[in-house]
Parts: C-alpha cells; sequence; structure tokens
C-alpha cells in the first residue's frame, strides 16, 4: 500500500534531510510543491490531501499551516516548537517512556521534539520517574550544536561569513526548549540551560552534570547507568554505552552519529561516586530532527517505526 507525504518547507534544513530518507521508498509517494511552495493554495490542497504531512517551517507557519488542514483523516508531524507542550498534541518521542510510541502511533497531530531536548529528556527523563533526581530538584543542562542546527539562516552565516569559532548562546535563560524539556522530563523547577554552537555543521553533545552525592537518593554510577539500561531495554534507537566502554574513554565528538537516527547515552564518573556527567550523543538532523520526524511518520501510518532510517 502506497501512503502519500507532504513535506511542507521541502526544501529547507530539515526538509531536505527528510526527503533524503524517505526518497526512494516504494510505500510513500511524495507530494512536492517546488517553486510552487510558497503558495497557498497549492499549499492548502497538499496539506489536505496528503495521508500525512511533515511541517519543516519557523513556529508561525507552521501554526498557519496546521490552521489550513480541515481533513480529519490527515496526520499532522510538526518539527517546529509551535506545539511542543500544547494540549490535544502527543509528543513524538516513542522512547521518552511506556506508552509513547502506541500514543504517537495512535495520534494525528504529533509534535516533534527539539535537538536538545531529545537528548536531555533521554538522560534525565527515566532518573526522575525511578526517583534518583527528585522532581523538584534544580537540574542544569550543558550542549553544543552544529551550525546546521539554526537552518538555512545559521548555515549561511557560517559557511559565507566570518563566523565564531564557537559561541554560547541563550544568555538570557530564556531559550524556547526550557518549557518542553521541563514539561516533559517531569521536572517542577525550569531546567537551567546552557547551549553553544560550534563551528562544525552537524552533530551535538548534551550534557547533564550530577552532584551525585548532594542528590537525596544519593545513587551511584552504576545505579544510574543501570536505570537508563532498564528504560531503553529492547529500544532501537536508543542505546547506553557499557560502563566499561565510558571509563577508557577520553574525549567524545559530536559527529560521531551524523547521518544516523541513534541517540547514544553516557554515562562518566568519578572513581570515589561524587559526581557523574552524562552525556547525550546525537544528529541534530537526525533524532534530533528528521530522523526522529521519519520514525513518527512510520508509527503514525501504522508501518515498522525502523523503515527507511539507520
Ligand atoms: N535544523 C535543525 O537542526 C532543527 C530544526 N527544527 C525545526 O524545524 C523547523 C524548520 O527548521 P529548518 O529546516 O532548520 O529551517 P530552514 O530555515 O532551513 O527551513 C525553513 C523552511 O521553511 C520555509 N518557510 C519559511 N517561512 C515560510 C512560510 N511563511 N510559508 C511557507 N514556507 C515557509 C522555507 O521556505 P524556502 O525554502 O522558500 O525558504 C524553508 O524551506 C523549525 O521550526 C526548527 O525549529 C527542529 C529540530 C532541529
Ligand atoms: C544551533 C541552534 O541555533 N539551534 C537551535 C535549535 C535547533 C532545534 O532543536 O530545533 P527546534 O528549535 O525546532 O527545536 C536553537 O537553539 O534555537
Amino acid at each position: 500500500m502506497t501512503h502519500t507525504l507532504f513535506i511542507d518547507g521541502e526544501a529547507g534544513t530539515t526538509g531536505l534531510e527528510i526527503r533524503e530518507r524517505v526518497e526512494g521508498r516504494s510505500d510513500l509517494e511524495l507530494i512536492l510543491l517546488g517553486d510552487r511552495r510558497r503558495d497557498p493554495e497549492a499549499r492548502r490542497e497538499a496539506l489536505n490531501s496528503a495521508d500525512a504531512v511533515i511541517l519543516c517551517l519557523p513556529d508561525d507557519a507552521a501554526r498557519e499551516a496546521v490552521a489550513m488542514v480541515e481533513n480529519p483523516a490527515v496526520r499532522v508531524i510538526d518539527a517546529s516548537t509551535a506545539y511542543r507542550v500544547a494540549p490535544g498534541w502527543t509528543y513524538g518521542f516513542p522512547e521518552l517512556r511506556p506508552g509513547q510510541r502506541e500514543a504517537v502511533a495512535g495520534s494525528t497531530r504529533v509534535s516533534n521534539p527539539g535537538c536538545y531536548p531529545t537528548g536531555f529528556l533521554a538522560l534525565v527523563a527515566p532518573l526522575v520517574r525511578a526517583g534518583l533526581i527528585p522532581a523538584d530538584g534544580p537540574v542544569s543542562l550543558n550542549a553544543v550544536s552544529g551550525y546546521s542546527g539554526g537552518g538555512k539562516a545559521m548555515i549561511a552565516e557560517f559557511e559565507e561569513g566570518t563566523p565564531d569559532p564557537f559561541r554560547a548562546y541563550g544568555l538570557t535563560l530564556k531559550h524556547k526548549h526550557v518549557p518542553e524539556m521541563t514539561k516533559h522530563a517531569g521536572l517542577s523547577r525550569p531546567v537551567l540551560f546552557s547551549p553553544a554552537v560550534g563551528n562544525y555543521r552537524q552533530g551535538m553533545l548534551v550534557e547533564v552534570p550530577l552532584h551525585l552525592s548532594a542528590l537525596p537518593a544519593q545513587p551511584s554510577v552504576e545505579v544510574i547507568h543501570g536505570a537508563l539500561v532498564e528504560a531503553y531495554d529492547g529500544a532501537r534507537f536508543v542505546e547506553v554505552a557499557p560502563l566499561e566502554e565510558t571509563e577508557a574513554m577520553t574525549g567524545l565528538t559530536p559527529e560521531g552519529l551524523n547521518g544516523t537516527n541513534r541517540l547514544r547515552l553516557h554515562v562518566f564518573g568519578d572513581r570515589d561516586g561524587h559526581q557523574a556527567r552524562l552525556v547525550a550523543l546525537l544528529d541534530n538532523l537526525g533524532k534530533g530532527a528528521s530522523g526522529a520526524a521519519v520514525q513518527n511518520l512510520n508509527l503514525v501510518l501504522g508501518l515498522d517505526e525502523g523503515t527507511g532510517l539507520t
């Protein structure tokens, strides 16, 4: 059976990466608008005739597109920030908690997670659920992304301009991802988020530092690691690096999973067990955006979630 797919924002950074992952699939037929991609009538027609649509647009344009969808049978996956904490939308992170995969599969409104939130939530949500990080506790997040995370405009800035080698940003502590991360982690205190962008194209490291001995449960590195291993048992795209491996590591590059839909979690700890650094590695355009959107597309269409993904 062939399903029709319309990508609104087909020529943008995430849109192009989605096209790369679905072109050549015999179970999908792409509706492409080409030069008519900004024509509201062409978009309205495509948005209402496809079996599924993926919105790869700025937030305001995504809201406009959602308002244009009148056909109740159309499954909408939105890659923007517009609906990530909105009622009536299903958060498109199938591995986030038991039952989430089924919730995505049964939904017609799926919000694709942000790239930083994907790494953050994978590390923190299971630990909050297990009571190892208190739900009302302070949690910090330090992260670095390649410049493709900022879409076409940032790519042009870094590839055609005279960019910084590295740039800390989000300095007002009001990054648009904070509500999404706080809510879906089950935290009550806003996450303290310190993002940065590096002068390389793609890939990210998302890090949560923990003072283990200051946590009420005083968990060891092994207990933290065990909780993550248990949470992702059987997951196809999320894996936890073995402690023997992390103990032997002297460095970690953000580009290690580029081109894949995989997310790898690492638990680094000091020898006396007082501190830990939890580090997620992912491709911001893979499991952080376009790969995740295709995984969600597969689920809403009732297909194997890994179709077309590595
Ligand atoms: N880049 C990343 O790593 C990630 C991005 N996202 C999110 O995905 C969304 C898209 O981001 P990204 O692909 O990076 O952005 P880009 O800037 O690379 O692409 C945006 C696309 O949206 C189209 N567009 C912009 N305004 C309108 C409009 N008013 N009507 C119709 N089309 C419009 C553009 O069209 P045109 O081609 O004509 O210019 C372009 O194709 C954003 O919401 C972003 O936050 C999410 C996770 C990660
Ligand atoms: C390097 C860079 O600028 N990154 C983007 C986030 C990319 C991403 O996660 O996309 P969403 O905004 O859709 O979630 C930023 O911080 O705004």
